[in-house]
């Protein structure tokens, strides 16, 4: 399907245009977010039968196939991802990857570069979402309950455990929520704590703004290119929970220097916000 593009103020529609043109971009927007629902929604359930007739239940494995489907879906809308330094998921053992989480858009960057064994952190609601919560479910995701620290706090360093016997990797969104102004928001330290308990290496992973073809507030939705860069791995073998605050703080800088660079912003406006 060819990307739907909206008519933006300013700019009268063509007579060429069919009707998505002369869409106003509050419906472009509208039925853009609805299709990749309807979208996610339909391959998730096609998606978990064929995870429990390959793989017989939850397991890491069925994120092979959730990634095989979902790498389909930037075609449909029209984007196009540039990756850069995933020889940085070459870490012997298991690892943390950190990266920042813009909206429910980034399903489809974080299968592009998604590495074998590795499962997503979580929050406990999108079990609830019909065959997508089913299908995240096989997948391994990690469920957290983020309106309950002690809770978040056992869940996580039980994962500590198992990710290092079973050798697998964890995907965190470190900033907790979606956020698409274009910047960071301060990162939370449960990635950082689970890291220093695992004794395992932290991989950040930047993905470029989307503001110049997604933007919620203004109802933009076009097709657009997304820049992503695999972080060289920060060791934190001997690191302490002294250390938490440091390797959280250091994380940052590197991710924020990247995405304004990924991003085309200018240096000066790094401190600006
Ligand atoms: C086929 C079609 C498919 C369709 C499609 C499929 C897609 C298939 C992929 C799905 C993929 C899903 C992707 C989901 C994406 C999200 O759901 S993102 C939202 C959920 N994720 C997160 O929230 C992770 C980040 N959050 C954290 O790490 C937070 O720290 C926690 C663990 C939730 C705790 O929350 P908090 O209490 O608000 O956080 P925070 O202020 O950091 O901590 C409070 C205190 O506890 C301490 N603390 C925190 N953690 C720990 C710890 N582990 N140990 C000891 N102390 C700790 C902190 O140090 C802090 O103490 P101080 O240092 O201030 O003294
Ligand atoms: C029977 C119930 C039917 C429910 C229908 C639900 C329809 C939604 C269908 C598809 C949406 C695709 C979502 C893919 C997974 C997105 C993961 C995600 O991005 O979650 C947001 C979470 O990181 C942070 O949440 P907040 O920003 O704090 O909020």
């Amino acid at each position: 399907m060819p990307a739907a593009q909206g008519t933006f103020p300013g700019r009268p529609a063509r007579p060429a245009e069919g009707a998505a043109g002369r869409l106003s971009p509050t419906v472009n927007f509208a039925l853009r977010i609805g299709f990749y629902c309807v979208l996610c929604l339909v391959c998730s359930a096609l998606a978990a039968v064929a995870c429990l007739l390959v793989n017989g239940g939850r397991t890491v494995k069925n994120m092979r196939i959730i990634r095989a489907v979902v790498r389909t879906f930037k075609y449909f809308f029209g984007l196009r991802f540039e990756v850069k330094g995933l020889e940085n998921f070459k870490v012997e053992g298991p690892a943390i990857i950190v990266s920042n989480h813009q909206s429910v858009l980034d399903m489809m960057g974080l299968m592009e570069v998604l590495p074998d064994n590795c499962v997503q952190v979580g929050k406990k609601e999108l079990m609830y979402m019909g065959s997508v919560g089913l299908i995240i479910y096989l997948g391994g995701v990690i469920f957290i309950n983020r309106k309950s620290t002690s809770s978040a706090k056992m869940v996580m360093s039980e994962v500590a455990k198992t990710m290092v016997a079973e050798n697998v990797k964890v995907w965190v969104y470190p900033e907790g929520t979606r956020n698409c102004t274009g910047d960071l928001l301060p990162f939370k330290k449960g990635a950082f704590h689970l890291a220093i308990q695992a004794q395992v290496p932290v991989i950040p992973v930047v993905y470029s703004s989307f503001t110049s073809f997604y933007n919620p507030k203004t109802k933009l939705f076009t097709s657009g290119k997304i820049k992503v860069e695999v972080l060289p791995p920060i060791e934190t073998k001997g690191l302490t929970p002294d250390d938490v605050t440091d390797l959280t703080d250091r994380c940052f800088s590197t991710m924020r220097e990247t995405l304004f660079r990924l991003s085309g912003r200018p240096s000066q406006a790094k401190d600006s916000s």
